[in-house]
């Protein structure tokens, strides 16, 4: 069995985060494993608090995993603080960790700040050159490159931009505000979209955090860069298209749509 490690944090109503990409490595047919970076005390209307663990932890953990169960590729979400993110790029270079996804997670669809902003710098230094691909909505990317995203081209300048400056592929996501559902790879110094039709779902809680594993699963299973896209955009797709409704806010998504057999049956 092909395996995937998630280096996030924690989400305690479980549709974002760490427990959004088990899910989502599960469904989608690789063995999921955790680096924990954060404890957020959250649902689907805001976070409420933040415990980070040690930088130290945090090492420990990966050093844990990289010398037992060596990942296939590797998923880097939420990670607030900078000595986190160094500790985090050093377990990587030391253990030529490959097949790696950087979602740079800045803030929840609630509102919440997930990430301080001088390690929004260290992230940019220490863990965008070691990424195979980066994963950024439209506010993400305004804040990586300095403009102002407004149309199709402006995704297009802005992907290459990102992939020109860390040597790597973009995948730009417009889900949050342009057009439909429609993302862009930037790979190879060639672009690509990927249509998605707009859901009429507002329990969008995660979306980033899923895509991403869908990704990384899909890379760590052999697909190349663009079939792992692909494939992904077509499981949150279904995620969100089997409308679950939960929580009094922005619920989460099913990430279990496609496995049913006699063990989720109800009684
Ligand atoms: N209403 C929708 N219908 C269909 N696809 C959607 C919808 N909303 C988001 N998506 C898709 O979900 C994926 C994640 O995109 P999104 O822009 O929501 O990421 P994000 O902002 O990082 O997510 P998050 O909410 O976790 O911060 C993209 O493929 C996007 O196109
Ligand atoms: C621990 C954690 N990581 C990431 C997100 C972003 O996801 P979203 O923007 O969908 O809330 C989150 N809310 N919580």
């Amino acid at each position: 069995m092909k395996t995937a490690l998630t280096i996030a944090g924690s989400d305690s109503s479980g549709g974002a985060g760490i427990q959004a990409d088990i899910k989502t490595m599960m469904a989608n047919g690789v063995y999921a494993m955790s680096a924990i970076t954060a404890l957020t005390a959250q649902n689907t209307t805001g976070v409420t608090a933040i415990q980070n663990v040690t930088a130290e932890f945090l090492g420990q953990e990966l050093d844990c995993i990289f010398t037992d169960i060596f990942p296939d590729a590797v998923k880097i979400g939420m990670v607030s603080e900078s000595d986190r993110i160094h500790m985090i790029a050093g377990k990587l270079r030391q253990y030529r960790a490959k097949n790696i996804v950087v979602d740079p997670v800045m803030v929840a669809t609630s509102g919440a700040r997930l990430i301080s902003e001088e390690a929004v710098d260290v992230l940019k230094e220490e863990l965008f050159p070691l990424a195979d691909l980066l994963t950024p909505n439209i506010p993400e990317t305004e804040v990586l490159t300095g403009r102002k995203i407004k149309s199709a081209d402006d995704m297009i300048e802005a992907a290459k931009q990102i992939s020109e400056q860390y040597h790597c592929a973009v995948l730009c996501k417009g889900g949050h505000k342009l057009n439909d559902a429609n993302d862009l790879l930037y790979v190879n110094g060639t672009y690509q979209w990927f249509e998605g039709k707009r859901i009429d779902n507002p329990n969008t809680h995660g979306t980033g955090c899923t895509l991403s594993s869908a990704i990384t699963s899909n890379l760590a299973k052999g697909f190349s860069m663009v079939e792992s896209v692909n494939r992904a955009k077509d499981y949150i797709s279904g995620a969100l298209a089997a409308m679950l409704d939960l929580g009094k806010g922005s619920g989460p998504m099913d990430h279990g749509f496609a496995i049913k057999n006699s063990y989720t049956e109800e009684a």
